[in-house]
């Protein structure tokens, strides 16, 4: 179903450029990836789709009302300089309805199902400063969750989180994606994107797609070669732990060495044979 439709958009701050005729349509059959170096315009280019610039002439919306989007900023601009639990973070997404404090046992209820979405239910109660970066990233989506959402639009959520808990975030995006949410995410990991994506926006001031059509295949390599490293890499440590331990570290340490070589290697040619 298509959701919105931009057509010829400039856009600039003071005078400089930073968005020149974007033409993008989005359906929400499509989970969409926009990529772009730092400072290409990509969260700017959020913000006008939100409407939190005041620009949005050339932006048509169509099966959609406004308070059906739901927006995951950079967790890197969330203050977290305040005490608050998971479930209060989470019911903060009722805000606007709401005034702080006075929640009914059914937005508690709404709270509850929307971490439970993202798998976090365990932890309603506890301190949201007290959780990992992955998991903070997966409450400030259920917080989007929270009310109606047709839209789920995110600014980098793998940000500042370990690989394995980047692909949790995306399988959970997917998850969100086959049950009708619309899923529209900025991320800077390029496997990531070819591995979940069907439309990619590459933004440089101009935006160009890509129809990803083999993401299903990409996912599998992905997968098997993000798995395998994985081991690789435990067993490096295991090395590792026991070289510390070990009287004749020398031979040791070489081992590692190799080891560590074999896998960059191996990551060198995975690459190579995907280009
Ligand atoms: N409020 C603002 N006023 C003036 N310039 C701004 C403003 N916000 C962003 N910019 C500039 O616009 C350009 C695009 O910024 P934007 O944050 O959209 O890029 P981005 O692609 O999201 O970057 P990153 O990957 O680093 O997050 C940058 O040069 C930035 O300095």
């Amino acid at each position: 179903m298509l959701y919105f439709k931009i057509n010829n958009l400039n856009y600039s701050y003071d005078k400089e450029e930073i968005l020149k005729n974007i033409n993008l349509s989005y359906d929400s059959r499509e989970f969409l990836s926009i990529i772009g170096a730092n400072g290409a315009g990509k969260s700017t280019l959020l913000k006008l789709i939100l409407g939190l610039l005041d620009f949005k002439k050339q932006i048509e919306f169509f099966n959609l009302q406004k308070n059906e989007i739901a927006y995951v900023p950079q967790q890197s601009l969330i203050n977290t300089n305040f005490n608050a639990r998971v479930l209060e973070i989470v019911l903060m997404g009722l805000v606007g309805q709401k005034i702080f404090g006075f929640y009914t046992k059914e937005d508690k209820k709404k709270a509850l199902k929307a971490l439970e979405s993202v798998a976090m239910e365990e932890f309603w109660n506890k301190n949201f400063n007290d959780l990992s970066g992955g998991q903070r990233q997966k409450v400030l989506i259920a917080r989007a969750l929270v009310d109606k959402c047709k839209l789920l639009i995110l600014d980098e959520p793998t940000a500042s989180v370990d690989s394995k808990s980047a692909v949790q975030i995306f399988e959970m995006l997917s998850a969100l994606h086959n049950k009708g949410i619309g899923i529209v995410v900025v991320c800077h990991d390029i496997n990531l994107v070819l591995a979940y994506s069907d439309k990619i926006a590459h933004l440089n001031k101009e935006l160009f797609l890509h129809k990803n059509d083999k993401k299903e295949k990409q996912k599998s390599v992905f997968l098997k070669h993000l798995y395998e490293n994985h081991t690789h890499f435990c067993d490096v440590e295991m090395s590792l732990e026991h070289c510390l331990q070990c009287e004749k570290k020398q031979n040791c340490e070489s081992k590692i060495l190799n080891c560590n070589k074999n896998m960059s290697k191996n990551i060198t040619t995975f690459r190579q044979n995907r280009a």
